[in-house]
């Protein structure tokens, strides 16, 4: 038995480009997304008919028929259907999540191998039904008689089925994540310029990286797409700055303010799903894999975004990564410039501004994080080097696999260094980790 926790390799990632909403993928299932970024990895890293020890993944919209989604996906996939598999959900923070539970689990030496994943719709997002249809219907389906059935079914109203649509809106607040995230980039001073310069790097450097290669073995093509179909090589800061605020129109007014938040500063509703093969070094040696990097450590925060606390407002809904970021480094001994690569998710533009706005000001870092000073600036030139969510897109839960398997392939051309992961997630979460080669 293993008693220390072992090194954690990243042997590699696959997904499948991402597709804006209801284009490409419209008729493609979470089910059919996942086992194909399975399917992939398997062809990718000879996995075919091999038992892992964990399949771990997730999606944030999920249909009630999608009980164990990840389960169904494997026993549909190429992978050895006895490699058990079990579905988590921490919105955006999913796909990570994924695999630092497939992460620990090798560490303490309960599986060789494993994968972790995710997938999103909102193309086939699930429909629900309102509180009396549904418990009508169940009532219909275990009624012992066809009168009984009948009558049952005459009691529903017609007002009373129209179905309840999904949304992307806190549950607590009310608010869509663009009007929090529209609040924060107010609050923290956030430009509409410096959020459209930092969408059109996110395209052009996405862009750069599929011309030069980065993607061939990270991304497989898929009915028919082959790269991210929301990519914009052309964008420009001209262009992205004619466009109309879509977030944050009446908290501008409240303030006087300008909103800032538009259509091209903010990731797009997207379809797709991403893995990644996590391993000892061992069963990477055993299997001839190559090892990419590792996943060193990580750390999940959440924080009060609804009632504030300790006399203080409510913190933003995306800032979580900002506590936990500090926490991870603490325990690292490291400082936030000892990294190569920066990899903050895109949920927004304003929104990885405002984290690295909270990072460089003493005010924040002092009094809502406990420290004793800021923890300062990064180089913007390590930062999403090969573009991130505002260009790929962002289905939910596959932008954790998609942005540690990018991490790790730049740590292996690099030859060595480390990588910081920052992704924030809807409930007021934030979930990091560090990777190093
Ligand atoms: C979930 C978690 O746990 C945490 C998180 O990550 S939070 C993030 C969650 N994600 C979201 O909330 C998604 C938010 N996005 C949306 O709701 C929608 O995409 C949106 C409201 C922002 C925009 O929707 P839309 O109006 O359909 O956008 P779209 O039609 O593509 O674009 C509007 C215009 O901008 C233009 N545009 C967009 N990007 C552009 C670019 N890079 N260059 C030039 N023009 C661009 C489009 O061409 C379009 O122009 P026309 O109107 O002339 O056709």
């Amino acid at each position: 038995m293993t008693t220390s926790p072992r090194k954690v390799a990243i042997v590699g990632g696959n997904r499948i480009p991402f597709a804006r909403s209801n284009g490409k993928y419209a008729d493609a299932s979470n089910q059919d997304m996942l086992t194909a970024a399975i399917d992939g990895l398997a062809s990718r890293y000879n996995l075919q008919g091999k038992r892992v020890g964990s399949v771990v993944a997730g999606a944030v919209l999920k249909h009630s028929r999608d009980f164990n989604l990840t389960r169904e996906s494997v026993i549909g996939s190429v992978l050895d259907s006895a490699s058990p598999a079990y579905d988590v959900q921490q919105a955006c923070g999913t796909g990570l999540a994924a695999a630092i539970q497939v992460a620990d689990a090798i560490a303490l030496g309960r599986i060789e191998s494993g994968i972790a994943g995710g997938t999103d719709t909102t193309s086939d997002a699930p429909l629900s039904v309102n509180d009396d249809l549904r418990k009508t219907l169940i009532k219909v389906s275990s009624a012992k008689s066809t009168v009984d059935r009948l009558k049952l079914l005459g009691e529903i109203r017609p007002q009373g089925l129209v179905p309840e649509q999904p949304q992307n809106a806190e549950p607590r607040t009310g608010l869509s994540m663009g009007e929090h995230a529209a609040i924060t980039a107010r609050e923290m001073g956030v430009t509409r310029a410096d959020q459209d310069a930092l969408a059109v790097a996110s395209h052009h450097n996405l862009a750069a990286s599929y011309d030069s290669g980065f993607q061939d073995d990270l991304v497989t093509p898929y009915l028919g797409v082959a790269r991210d179909d929301n990519m914009r090589p052309d964008s420009s800061e001209e262009k992205l700055g004619k466009l109309k605020p879509v977030f944050g129109k009446r908290d501008a007014e409240a303030h006087g303010t300008e909103a800032t938040m538009t259509a091209g500063n903010s990731t797009p509703l997207t379809d797709g799903a991403s893995t990644v093969l996590l391993a000892s070094e061992e069963w990477a040696k055993e299997n001839k894999l190559p090892v990419r990097a590792y996943l060193v450590d990580s750390e999940t925060a959440s924080v009060d975004f609804v009632h504030g606390h300790d006399g203080r407002t409510p913190d933003g809904l995306l800032m979580a990564p900002t506590y936990a970021v500090p926490r991870l480094l603490a325990r690292n001994g490291l400082t936030l410039q000892d990294f190569d690569y920066y990899e903050i998710h895109e949920a927004f533009a304003s929104q990885v501004l405002a984290t690295l706005a909270a990072w460089e000001s003493e005010e924040y870092c002092t009094q809502r994080l406990g420290l004793d000073k800021a923890l300062g600036s990064i180089d913007r030139s390590k930062l999403n080097v090969n573009g991130s969510s505002l260009a790929a897109g962002h289905p939910f839960a596959a932008t954790g696999g998609r942005i540690l398997a990018a991490a790790a392939k730049l740590l292996e051309q690099k030859g060595s260094g480390r990588a910081l992961i920052s992704v924030c997630a809807a409930g007021g979460q934030g979930v990091t980790a560090i990777v190093e080669r």
